[in-house]
């Protein structure tokens, strides 16, 4: 009975042997005075050691900078923490055993034997966790646009900018004729890619954007160019169009080109070049007939020049440029827009459009507007819905956009109107002055040597002025 039962023991111990030295990990076990109770054999063989043999041996002794004699006299866990042994950076966890609350011994594991090790796996872990994050947002997100919401005549403004951006978008939009949209984001680079595409021959084929920063890197190549059946792990049964072909017989719109990874943009290269794909896995290019528009805010040239962006791409994608003013310098533009956006949240909510008070009208000029035409539209979206008897007043804009052009020589009273200030000369001049050196910093975007000379005075008189104020 004896026998059978320590052949048992001696059986069950084999058999955790066995799997403990299965793993990739790193395992030691010491008892209560830290001697070693286990190492398992990819352990020992990494320390030059004979697994058996260094059983009850200080683990101090068989392991490098190790703390399992510290996690036993502290009884506390220690997680990922970096070991240096044999020149490496480990990264090792080290867990008090506890019986009935006394520490009885540890259990150490080495879950990455470098560092370099340690950043590979977290890099895969961020790209399936981006992958994983894209396939949700497509799930959830409703069917892709095939086809164009936008004409020209959505397109609102009536700045010479504009009339001169329709017209040339007008010239343009026929012939298939490759167009690379510019400027600032949320200037209308989606929307003009829209219009482009319904005054074009192929209006009525499909209209396929891609956002080419949305997509993770190792996505892309199937997402543009799609995959045949069993072309990798979890490949869809049947396999899936890519964007081009999707957009076959109509335009492809690619935003965001200048995000493009480096060894994607060869790819397309050969694909406009040959006019054919092919999708992953496959060994047949299939013919594409696309008209390609791309967009960017970001200035390719300088990219180039930092050889992230490929020059023979970018005169293949700049065919014809077109490049849209930022919104502060169109400001005639601006009440139209915002009288359109409060127009549309009305249609959209059913609720009577609010009117802008002069103040805040006069607010929405001064800004400077970095963020465009969309600033604009998510500032009114939010003061459509905080509004009370049917007012925007300056007191319901955002405090960046008040601050900016708030005069000093106003002051903003509860009700959220703003009145003229009172007080002496000198104080009301000290004002005027302060709101000036305000205006001129906004308009030269913070460079003071433009400021001063702006406003004709020395870089000295400039600066005592920034100081007198506590502008610096
Ligand atoms: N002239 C315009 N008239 C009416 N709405 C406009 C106009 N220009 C832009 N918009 C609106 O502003 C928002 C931003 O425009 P859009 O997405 O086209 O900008 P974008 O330049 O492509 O931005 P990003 O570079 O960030 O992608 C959209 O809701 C769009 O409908």
């Amino acid at each position: 009975m004896k026998t059978s039962q320590s052949s048992k023991l001696r059986q069950a111990a084999d058999t955790y042997r066995t799997i403990l030295d299965a793993l990739e990990e790193w395992v030691v076990v010491v008892d209560h005075n830290a001697r070693i109770f286990f190492l398992n054999r990819p352990y020992a063989r990494f320390l030059g050691v004979n697994a058996d043999e260094v059983k009850g041996k200080k683990v101090t002794d068989v392991i490098e900078n190790t703390r399992m004699h510290i996690t036993i006299e502290k009884g506390v866990a220690e997680r990922l923490s970096i070991q240096k042994i044999r020149g490496s950076n480990m990264i090792a966890s080290r867990f008090p055993i506890t019986d009935q609350g006394k520490v009885i011994g540890a259990v150490g594991t080495v879950i990455f034997h470098d560092t370099y090790e340690w950043k590979r796996i977290n890099s895969h872990i961020k790209a399936l966790l981006a992958e994983h994050e894209f396939r949700a947002q497509e799930k959830n997100s409703q069917e892709l646009p095939t086809s164009s919401h936008y004409r020209l005549a959505d397109i609102v403004g009536d700045s010479k900018a504009i009339k001169e951006l329709n017209q040339t978008i007008t010239q343009v939009a026929s012939g298939d004729v490759t167009v690379l949209l510019r400027g600032e984001s949320g200037t209308g680079k989606e929307l003009y890619a829209h219009a482009i595409h319904q005054l074009s021959e192929r209006a009525d084929a499909p209209f396929i954007k891609v956002n080419c920063a949305a997509i993770p890197e190792n996505l892309l190549e199937s997402e543009l160019f799609g995959y045949e059946e069993g072309a990798f792990t979890g490949a869809k049964k049947g396999g899936k169009a890519g964007k081009f072909q999707l957009a076959h017989g109509g335009t492809l719109f690619l935003d965001e080109i200048g995000d493009l990874p480096l060894s994607m943009q060869a790819k397309l290269l050969r694909v406009l070049q040959e006019r054919e794909v092919e999708a992953v896995g496959s060994t047949s290019p299939s013919p594409v007939n696309i008209r390609l528009i791309t967009a960017t805010h970001r200035p390719l040239e300088t990219l180039i020049k930092e050889g992230t962006f490929r020059e023979d791409l970018y005169y293949r994608i700049n065919v014809v440029n077109v490049s849209l003013p930022p919104l502060r310098e169109r400001q005639e533009d601006i009440a139209k827009l915002a009288e359109h956006f409060l127009q549309a949240l009305s249609r959209r909510t059913g609720r009577r459009a609010p009117k802008l008070t002069a103040q805040a009208m006069t607010a929405l000029l001064e800004y400077h507007w970095p963020g465009n035409i969309r600033e604009l539209e998510n500032i009114l979206e939010a003061a459509f819905f905080t509004a009370r008897d049917r007012k925007i007043p300056l007191s319901l804009l955002p405090a960046n956009l008040r601050d900016h052009t708030q005069s000093e020589l106003s002051v903003v009273h509860n009700d959220g109107n703003v009145y003229a200030a009172t007080g002496t000369l000198k104080e009301q001049m000290d004002r005027a002055e302060k709101h000036a050196i305000k205006q001129a910093l906004s308009q030269s975007f913070g460079n003071r040597t433009l400021a001063a000379k702006q406003l004709g005075i020395s870089k000295s008189t400039f600066y005592e002025k920034l100081s007198k104020h506590q502008l610096i």
